[in-house]
């Protein structure tokens, strides 16, 4: 195998035995052994499943894939037969480097060994001496973030404390090839942005395989996109189309090209009444709703900075309405980030961003077009502060974190002093935005005749 290539599958088969009654796998393990002894063609007691038929692809070093399928079409099947946890029926995978995986929640862990004896059970089987594991334990806790929990069983941990461990262990064992089987869905969004910053640094050196029905991370994470269909590849290529490709199937499964065309006649034939009612309507009220609370994570948030300015506080509050720690979707609001200069700051800049639990940026602004007709400096010790009035955009139900940060400079050259992450969490519970990552307020949504 060329040394570019990081993981190599070739025609690549697995079946698994289904047994109708649990007294078949006995029967199975014992009479087809006799049959053939006295002669007999052996009777065999199951059925056999092909999980993966013929699979063959190559992966190159550095690469990252994402695997797309429906529910049960193989694709852990596939990550573990690659990670070695299951053996093929037929064919083969070769590999070129350290793998370390995240598969199914727990599948690496004992349940009744404690979380320490676990990491370093775990990092063991992943190649790591007792003395490398020695020296990344402390950072391994600090990326987990689990607290006392690390010495209790792992039987007693939460599905997330159960991931974050997990994470925290493949993110330090220098693994040339990282496998991620849809496991960070379990995660909160300050993790899940955590891990997500760990991948993105992983990527510009690793090789990454990633299962996920989410298409946005998908397509976030992944140049390539490997679509299985009941066991076989379905179609490989760039991820966008891929994830299109199977988008499109997935519609067509859940409506039918003949749902489509009754639907259609329906509609030209029987709903003249009612379309002529809504031609009438020359705009219809949209009600847009999108519920935010917010919450102060400052004791938590982690990020660097370097000795000269810090940010001390940030807050978010409420311009026009009443009702206190709720928040909806196209108010007016006010973000303010409290920041202190250790050193005198010539051009001090303050900015937050929006994210997703995917790390992705959705909106954010930072004082400096502000400031550059109005420039002002602050002294050594001198507290200040950035406010940003603006109205809130509407998004998705989910849990979204706020970057706050301050730097001196300008747009040529600036230097940045603290960087936080996760300063603030909002928690969308409840929002009516169905489509993209952020929603907006459409005023008017009419459909009427042309003539
Ligand atoms: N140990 C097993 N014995 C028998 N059948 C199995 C076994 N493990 C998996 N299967 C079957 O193999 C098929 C592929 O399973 P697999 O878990 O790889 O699918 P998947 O694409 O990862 O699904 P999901 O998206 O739901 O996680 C499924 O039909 C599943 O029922």
């Amino acid at each position: 195998m060329s040394s570019d290539i990081a993981i190599k599958v070739e025609n690549l088969s697995k079946c698994y035995q289904i047994y109708d009654q649990p007294h078949d796998r006995l029967k199975q393990s014992i009479f087809p052994r006799f049959q053939r002894l006295v002669g007999k063609q052996p009777k065999q007691y199951f059925r056999e499943f092909w999980a993966l038929k013929d699979v063959s692809f190559e992966i190159n070093k550095g690469e990252t894939i994402g695997i797309i399928g429906r529910n049960g079409s193989g694709k852990s099947t596939l990550l573990q037969l690659i990670c070695g946890t299951l053996n093929p029926t037929s064919g083969s995978i070769q590999t070129n480097g350290r793998i370390a995986a995240l598969l199914e929640l727990g599948s690496g862990f004992n349940p009744e060994f404690t979380g320490r004896e676990n990491v370093y059970m775990n990092a063991s089987v992943l190649g790591l001496s007792m003395e490398e594991t020695n020296t990344r334990f402390a950072d391994i806790i600090e990326f987990a973030d689990i607290g006392d929990f690390i010495n209790q069983p792992v039987k007693t941990y939460s599905s997330g404390m159960m991931v974050r461990l997990a994470f925290a262990v493949i993110a330090h064992v220098d693994a040339d090839i990282l496998v991620i089987d849809e496991a960070l869905a379990v995660g909160d969004a300050v993790f899940t942005q955590k891990c997500m910053r760990y991948i993105r640094r992983f990527q510009e050196k690793g090789t990454l395989l990633f299962v996920s029905h989410d298409m946005g991370a998908i397509l976030n994470l992944c140049e390539t996109g490997v679509w299985i269909h009941h066991g076989i590849v379905q179609e490989l290529g760039e991820a966008k189309k891929i994830a299109e490709a199977y988008l499109q199937d997935t519609l067509q499964a859940t409506y039918g090209d003949t749902a489509k065309l009754n639907s259609t006649e329906k509609s030209q034939s029987e709903s003249t009444e009612a379309q002529s009612d809504y031609l009438d309507q020359t705009a219809a009220q949209i009600d847009y709703h999108a519920t935010f609370s917010v919450q102060d994570n400052m004791d938590y948030a982690k990020g660097w900075k370097t000795e000269s300015a810090e940010i001390i506080a940030i807050d978010f509050e409420k311009l026009d309405s009443q009702i206190e720690n709720v928040f909806h979707g196209g108010e007016r609001v006010r973000v303010i980030i409290h920041a202190k200069a250790n050193q005198e700051l010539i051009k001090p800049i303050l900015g937050f961003i929006v994210r997703d639990r995917l790390g992705q940026d959705l909106f954010g602004e930072n004082t400096l077009s502000f400031t550059d007709l109005h420039p002002c400096s602050i002294q050594a010790g001198q507290h200040f502060i950035g406010e940003f009035v603006f109205r809130l955009p509407m998004l998705p139900n989910g849990e979204y974190a706020v970057m706050a940060s301050v730097a001196d400079g300008d747009h040529h050259e600036n230097l940045q002093h603290h960087y936080l992450h996760n300063a603030l969490i909002l928690n969308v519970s409840s929002s009516k935005v169905r489509y993209g990552l952020v929603g907006i307020q459409f005023e008017e949504v009419i459909l009427k005749s042309a003539e």
